[in-house]
């Protein structure tokens, strides 16, 4: 038996921006913009707009055709159900066709316009986040956002790479740092939204393992996280200017994890929004220093 797909009217181009989750990659791009100018080779000005162009259009594929896979989801959930696709401005064709174009567009664009080592790694990122999370991982495991997150870490090595062709310790510990402060970045807004996951039947950690074993988690992760934010100081690779805002900001940082992790369920959850609100303006913060470290140190 076959299901007839409704014939839906034209999406609008709004639609098409907010496949790309505009929001969340302003930090992604902004990660990647900051490695490129914290990386010891200046980037012709034209060729650093276009690895930034790249970056964003890339990131903004991977978005869309995660919203293209996850539609049946996001219509459950309250948070995602007013998206193009589950809201039915959209139809999922259109959402295909425009993630694998612009996916393509963005990888072509960096490999003949930039370098081979920047598009190689927008590809794994790329990858990384529509095969390894979205398809493979998000619907089976808690662990799902540990190893499937690392995909919106690659952005400062892209940047990096953009400006200097290869890769270097200090941005393998920006993917590092990038990489470890997901968890806590997630599972506190897992914890406040862990109904909708759980309606949806994503095993987030808090649905399958509970809210006392997150809250240990995002503990946990904030420790290393907060000794690879430090790291590059100490190691002679920034100066103080990182490293003094680095410490401080990190401070913050593990106060409020702190919090979150020997809190309990409120009926605000206000630590844990607080924790998941900090750890965006954290990491402008810190990639910020970095580069004000680099240019005006
Ligand atoms: C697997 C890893 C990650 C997961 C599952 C995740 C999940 C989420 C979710 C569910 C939201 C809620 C709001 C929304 O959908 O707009 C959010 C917000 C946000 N995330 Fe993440 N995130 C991850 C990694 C990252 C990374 C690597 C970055 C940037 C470096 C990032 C930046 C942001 C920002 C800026 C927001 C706020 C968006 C807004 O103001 O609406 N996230 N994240
Ligand atoms: C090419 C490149 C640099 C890609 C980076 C993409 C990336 C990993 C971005 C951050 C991760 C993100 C938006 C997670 C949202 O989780 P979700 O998809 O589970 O959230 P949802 O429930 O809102 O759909």
């Amino acid at each position: 038996m076959t299901t007839a797909t409704p014939l839906l009217p034209p999406a609008d181009w709004r639609d098409f921006l907010a496949l790309t989750k505009p929001r969340v990659m302003t930090l992604v791009v902004f990660t990647g913009l900051c490695g490129m100018l914290a990386a010891p080779v200046q980037i012709a000005p034209v060729l650093g707009f276009t690895a930034i162009l790249c970056i964003a259009l890339g990131a903004g594929a991977a978005g869309a055709l995660n919203q293209w896979y996850e539609a049946d989801i996001d219509a459950v959930m309250k948070r995602t159900a007013g998206r193009p696709l589950p809201a039915g401005r959209m139809d999922r064709q259109s959402a295909l066709h425009f993630g694998v174009g612009l996916s393509a567009f963005s990888v072509i664009l960096m490999g003949l316009a930039v370098n081979l080592a920047a598009a190689a790694i927008l590809t794994v990122s790329i990858l990384f986040y529509v095969l390894v999370y979205t398809v493979w991982l998000k619907r089976r495991t808690p662990q799902n956002i540990v190893i499937g997150g690392a995909a919106g870490a690659f952005p400062p090595l892209i940047g990096w790479a953009a400006a200097t062709g290869e890769v270097a310790l200090l941005p393998v510990l920006l993917f590092s740092l990038v990489f470890l402060w997901t968890p806590p970045h997630f599972w506190a807004l897992a914890l406040f939204v862990k109904t909708d996951y759980a309606n949806a039947g994503v095993p987030m950690l808090p649905v399958v393992a509970g809210e006392k074993a997150t809250r240990r988690q995002i503990g946990l992760y904030t420790v290393p996280m907060a000794i690879v934010a430090v790291a590059p100081w100490p190691l002679g690779l920034t100066g103080a200017i990182y490293g003094v805002t680095a410490l401080a900001t990190t401070a913050v940082f593990a106060i409020l994890a702190a919090l979150v992790a020997a809190g309990r369920t409120t009926p605000t959850m206000a630590r844990e929004k607080q924790l998941f609100s900090y750890s965006i303006l954290y990491l402008f913060v810190i990639f910020g220093a970095l580069v004000a470290d680099r240019w005006w140190a």
